[in-house]
């Protein structure tokens, strides 16, 4: 039976757990999802220090300045007397006894002496006021962006616990799939091996190897046997041809079959299973424009909770044009983005990339749509 669209993605999120914790370098955690939460191992700032390049003053001016103090240098000795001023650098930690920090472009200077006017407390970056020691600084599943990566160093990390990213093995099928050159008559350039890897790279999950199969059920069996990878995407092989072998292979395997057919258009004959060991089989069409859109209705979503991500907030727009809609079946439509409306470029029939190459996004049309805004699925 064909699931609808959204339910779909629903079943491949709850088919799975998100994949063990490992401790990795800052440098190796970019794009992953993080497995417990990123506290601060210090205060924000972790000392009271100068928020401009001037000088800390004591009490009301003119001023005698008394020393400099840069930051990195050794922090003045003892408390700042009435009546006396430090040279100080951003950042650099400020002496007890400071009323505010003058900056150098607002200080008059006369021999040893500045005058100037700043109110108290201006300029001094107190000790934990953006955040005290311990604070929950961000939540697991989150995703660890280059922001996140800075953040987490400045509060004092050298290591992030994060999700292991999911293993994913491809097996492209067809006698007629060729992976070089021109297409001769009766075969066809395989264009499914090439977008996979980005599409993974995209749902934080890495290529495991791809191997290319004939239609030989055999050799699907042994390629969904040995295998050590968490999730196993096979292309093409998903209709009711004799060529088509994956829903036998999988009964024969014992497979849980959780998706078999999706509503949408294209890339209705998708199918998600989960063999009796765990791993997961994601199946493709082989049209090449439904393999697309069938990677990001189910394999994208399987491999997101895996990756133990958040689910993504999902993104509206208004369709500037009328986007064709499907009496029963969600459509999805390469579409351009503009402002904040979308349009749609065209050609996209199932077994053209040309229309997803020109697009920003597939819009998501649901059944019956008569106009307004729409989800936007991104292309990455
Ligand atoms: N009787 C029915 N026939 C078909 C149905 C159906 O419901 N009933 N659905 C059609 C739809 S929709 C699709 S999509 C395809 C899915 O077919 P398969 O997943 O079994 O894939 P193949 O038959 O092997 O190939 C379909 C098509 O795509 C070309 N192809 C295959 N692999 C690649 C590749 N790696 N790169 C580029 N092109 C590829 C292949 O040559 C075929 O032209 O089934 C329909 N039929
Ligand atoms: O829906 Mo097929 O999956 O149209 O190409």
């Amino acid at each position: 039976m064909h699931r609808g669209w959204a339910e779909a993605r629903r079943i491949a999120r709850d088919a799975v757990k998100p994949l063990e914790a490992v401790e990795l370098p800052l440098g190796e955690a970019l794009g992953r999802a993080l497995a417990s939460p990123v506290r601060a191992l210090v205060p924000m700032p972790a000392y009271d220090n100068s928020a401009m390049d001037g000088y800390a003053v004591a009490g009301p001016g003119p001023w005698t300045v008394v020393g400099a103090v840069r930051a990195g240098g050794a922090p003045y000795a003892g408390v700042l007397a009435h009546g006396t001023a430090l040279e100080i650098a951003t950042g650099a930690p400020v002496p007890a006894g400071t009323r505010a920090v003058l900056p150098v472009e607002h200080a008059v200077h006369s021999g040893r002496r500045v005058s100037g006017t700043v109110a108290s407390g201006k300029h001094v970056r107190r000790r934990g006021e953006d955040w005290p020691e311990g604070a929950e600084l961000l939540t697991t599943s989150t995703t660890v962006t280059a922001a996140v990566l800075g953040a987490a160093a400045a509060v004092g990390h050298d290591t992030l616990l994060v999700h292991r990213r999911p293993r994913v093995s491809v097996v492209v099928t067809g006698d007629e799939v060729q992976t070089s050159g021109l297409p001769r008559p009766g075969r066809v350039r395989d264009a499914i091996g090439p977008l996979l890897p980005g599409l993974l790279r995209a749902a934080g999950a890495e290529e495991h190897g791809l191997v290319r199969l004939a239609d030989q059920p055999d050799a699907l069996t042994a390629a969904l046997t040995d295998d050590d990878a968490d999730v196993v995407v096979v292309c093409g092989a998903t209709s009711k041809g004799p060529a088509d072998h994956l829903r036998g292979v999988l009964r024969a395997l014992l497979a849980d079959v959780r998706v078999d057919g999706v509503a949408v258009r294209p890339g209705h004959p998708q199918l998600l299973a989960v063999l009796p060991d765990g791993r997961c089989v994601v199946g493709l069409p082989g049209n090449p424009f439904a393999a697309l859109g069938a990677g990001l209705t189910l394999l994208m979503p399987l491999l997101t909770e895996l990756g133990g991500h958040r689910e993504p907030a999902p993104v509206t727009a208004w369709a500037a044009e009328p986007l064709p809609a499907h009496p029963s079946d969600t459509r999805l439509v390469p579409v351009v983005r503009s402002g904040g409306d979308v349009t749609p470029v065209g050609h996209d029939r199932p077994g053209s990339l040309w229309g997803a190459a020109l697009a920003d996004a597939l819009a998501v049309v649901p059944p019956g749509w008569r106009g307004g805004d729409v989800e936007l699925l991104p292309l990455p």
